[in-house]
């Protein structure tokens, strides 16, 4: 079997109005209520030709500094084929040695990209994206013998990945192996001239692959960042490259897909529908949705604008209605007839490789309508320092305010004027959502082991069907690097509420003066204090018995749904 969804493309051209290119065709764009009029803007500047010429001023001279540096993942297709070769033999080598276990330690997108990939086509890897204690423990705990550490970070300084870097050294030494063997078991991804890429030569990690620095991390699928992980867990990415080859030179054709799905994302947005709500239409892309999260929140949603990302569970999951939304499928084929009318506006159809390429030119498309500049993430500094400042007074991280009420197992803490009257999960939720205002929407964010406590994700739907608003659930500290961006510099009209949970046992940081439960406790409350700063509201629940307030919440949402 082939994977990403490559060998079903049927052409539809008919219903479509856009050309299909690469097996990849975007359905139902000229329908976008404006489309026409920013089809028209398009071509009238030529901005498909000269976007995938790799003109750095279609966003202004403001945007030029970053721009000019920000444009290399147009060519990747061609480029990433260096990298076939050299993986496939550092695969081969170390599944010779029984090293098959591949664990991925990276935020945002250093790691989105190959758990995609990966999902997609049913290879197995670990992601850590996470500061959660018993998440990372459970990941210590599994096939070490056999792991290999993939640490990608373009950067080279992100706290989570160092964090978890230290973890897996000391654990391969507890377990045996030498300073200089554990070191072996690790292979970086970085950006040339990182801290990291300095470290890990000093350090004789197994291998350094170094990144074009000309491409964002959220642009990064195409590059090491998406490619190193994936394919030593096994993935052709020749494959991957074939197919966004295949669509490459469709990008400069103004009735291309590409140019199709950013007039819609661009006409929804004049049209005040500012929430893009993305679901897989079953036919094979798993987890599509969660990459076009950041794509679209970290390059859009700054300057008070942009358009909210909403990662849906299906096509009929709640939310995707609503005069404020855009319902978008995505698939691996071209099911044109099946998906028409099931709970979508837009469908993205086409396989895996075309689809990364496709959303990248359209999302950089759609920042040129809103006006703002698509490759910086000006706010999420923010809530790192916030972050920061927390650690290095470990006794403000560790005190906390007392929470408004008690309900069984769950604290609630939250502006007391918003929560006045309440006494229950059941009523803090209704002030949660009595908080909203006109095409405002909640974002569930939960700092939690998004395994072990996983069953709290079923809170999104309830939650939007309920409110009749956007909801979006994203796991902390991911979410940071993700549509957290969106939701410190974007428009500003959401309601926070966090989840917190007690470490039952904390792990340590190798040398540093912090532990995990610290550093996601400092995430949380610095990320809350940034969103209160900017004058949201933000509610926090705090369970004392992570299974039972998570029954809690889950029971008070849908008992009132
Ligand atoms: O790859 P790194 O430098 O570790 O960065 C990982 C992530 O961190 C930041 O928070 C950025 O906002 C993301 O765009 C980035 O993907």
């Amino acid at each position: 079997m082939t994977g990403f969804g490559a060998e079903q493309g049927k052409k539809q051209d008919d219903e479509v109005g856009n050309a299909a290119a690469g097996g990849l065709q975007v359905v139902g764009a000229y329908d976008v209520a404006g489309a026409a009029d920013v089809l028209v803007a398009f071509k009238a500047d030529d901005v498909a030709a000269k976007l995938s010429a790799g003109d750095d001023t279609l966003w202004g001279p403001d945007a030029q500094p970053e721009s000019s540096k920000r444009l290399g993942w147009l060519d990747l297709a061609s480029e990433s084929r260096a990298l076939v070769e050299p993986l496939a033999k550092l695969r081969e080598e170390l599944v010779a040695e029984g090293l098959d276990h591949i664990v991925l330690a990276g935020m945002g997108g250093s790691s989105l990209a190959p758990e995609v990939i990966t999902e997609t086509v049913g290879k197995s890897l670990v992601t850590l994206d996470t500061t959660d204690a018993g998440q990372v423990r459970a990941a210590l705990a599994e096939n070490l013998d056999r792991t290999i550490l993939v640490v990608s970070s373009k950067s080279g300084g992100t706290v989570e990945t160092d964090s978890h870097r230290r973890a897996y050294v000391k654990a391969f030494v507890d377990a045996g192996l030498s300073e200089a063997d554990a070191n072996k078991r690790l292979v970086v991804v970085t950006d040339p001239g990182s801290p990291l890429e300095k470290s890990a030569k000093e350090a004789g990690v197994r291998a350094v692959f170094l990144a074009n620095p000309n491409v964002g991390g959220r642009y990064s699928a195409l590059t090491a960042f998406g490619l190193v992980p994936s394919a030593l867990a096994g993935i052709d990415i020749s494959e991957l490259l074939d197919q966004a080859e295949a669509v490459r030179g469709s990008l400069a054709d103004p009735d291309g897909p590409a140019v199709a799905l950013g007039v819609a994302l661009g006409a929804a947005y004049k049209a005040g529908r500012d929430k893009i709500v993305i679901a897989s239409d079953g036919t094979g892309l798993v987890g599509l949705g969660d990459w076009a999260e950041q794509l679209l929140a970290e390059s859009t949603g700054k300057e008070g604008k942009g358009i909210l990302p909403v990662a849906v569970e299906s096509p009929t999951a709640a939310g995707t209605t609503g005069d404020d939304v855009l319902a978008v499928t995505v698939g691996g084929s071209l099911h044109v007839g099946e998906a028409a009318g099931a709970g979508r506006d837009v469908a993205v159809n086409g396989p895996l490789g075309a689809q990364f390429l496709v959303w990248e030119f359209a999302t950089a498309l759609a920042g040129r309508v809103i006006g703002i500049n698509p490759f910086d993430q000006p706010d999420v500094e923010a809530a790192k320092q916030a972050t920061r400042d927390l650690l290095a007074n470990p006794a403000s991280a560790q005190s906390d305010t007392e929470p408004v009420f008690t309900d069984g197992p769950v604290q609630v803490f939250g502006p007391a004027e918003l929560l006045a009257g309440a006494s229950t999960v059941d009523d803090a939720i209704g002030k949660v959502l009595g908080a909203l205002g006109d095409h405002g929407y909640v974002a569930v964010q939960a700092y939690l082991d998004r395994h072990a406590d996983k069953k709290l994700a079923s809170v999104r739907d309830p939650l939007s069907k309920r409110s009749g608003h956007a909801v979006t659930f994203g796991w902390g500290p991911r979410f940071l690097h993700s549509t957290g961006q969106f939701h410190k510099g974007g428009t500003p009209v959401g309601v926070f509420l966090q989840i917190t949970g007690v470490v039952a046992d904390d792990l340590e940081i190798p040398n540093q003066p912090f532990s995990f439960g610290t550093l996601q406790k400092s995430q949380a409350a610095g990320d809350g204090s940034v969103l209160e700063g900017r004058g949201r509201p933000v509610f926090r629940f705090h369970l004392t018995d992570r299974s039972a307030g998570i029954d809690r919440i889950l029971k008070a949402v849908e008992s009132t749904g």
